[in-house]
């Protein structure tokens, strides 16, 4: 089980800091989708350079495109690219097409999806390398979490990695755990704590100890 720090509002120089405090007790590194509006992929290069012996995931959330955008994201560093459950399958297919030729991987993000177990099973047929299930923050806010349907994919997924993301905190993660992600992407949980690489290491070692 691999840990994701997920950066979302941060600028580049505040992104690289964060991710020297915390780069012992991590896998991968998410350049979230607020610092690549704010930043562009020049965000993906910064810390791709910075760090390379870290996978670095853009969070595009494609939408369309699905190809092209992943060429770009591949050529700025990225190792993982997200693209949107809710869009077509060509797209998807042309994002893991794409994905293949530069030896990179796709994380399809299933917020928002209603008919999940459905989806799960299209998106699992696709060739895609992990699924995620996520909580956004608008919904984070109103006191959602996406626990119970990472069981759902648990049961239908038989060939993608599985991943959960949104408002996973310390204190949840032990739950999150119990239910075997491939994947785990902490944001808040982690970047919202005054000692960071406290917060990771007690992250790191949870997942280690399962
Ligand atoms: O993907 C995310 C969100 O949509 C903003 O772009 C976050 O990276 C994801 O939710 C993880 O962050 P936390 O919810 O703060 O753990």
């Amino acid at each position: 089980m691999k840990l994701q720090l997920a950066l979302d509002l941060v600028n580049i120089p505040e992104a690289i800091a964060v991710v020297e405090e915390v780069q012992s007790y991590i896998d991968i590194v998410e350049i979230g989708t607020p610092v690549v509006i704010n930043e562009g992929l020049h965000a993906v290069k910064a810390i791709k350079d910075a760090f390379p012996s870290l996978q670095v995931l853009a969070d595009l959330k494609i939408m369309d495109a699905g190809a092209y955008e992943v060429l770009k994201a591949s050529e700025a560093g990225a190792d993982i690219i997200t693209v949107l459950g809710a869009t077509d399958d060509s797209t998807i297919k042309g994002a893991v097409e794409e994905a293949r030729k530069h030896g990179k991987q796709i994380l399809v993000d299933m917020i928002n999806i209603r008919n999940l177990e459905q989806r799960a099973r299209e998106v699992d047929a696709l060739g895609v390398d992990y699924i995620c299930v996520h909580t956004g923050y608008d919904l984070q806010a109103a006191g959602e979490n996406s626990f119970e349907q990472l069981r759902v994919i648990k049961s239908v997924v038989k060939q993608a990695k599985t991943a959960i993301a949104g408002g996973i905190k310390l204190a949840t993660l032990p739950e999150v755990i119990a239910a075997s992600p491939d994947l785990v992407i902490v944001g808040g949980g982690i970047t919202g704590h005054a000692n960071k690489a406290e917060a990771a290491a007690q992250m790191k070692q949870l997942i280690a100890a399962r």
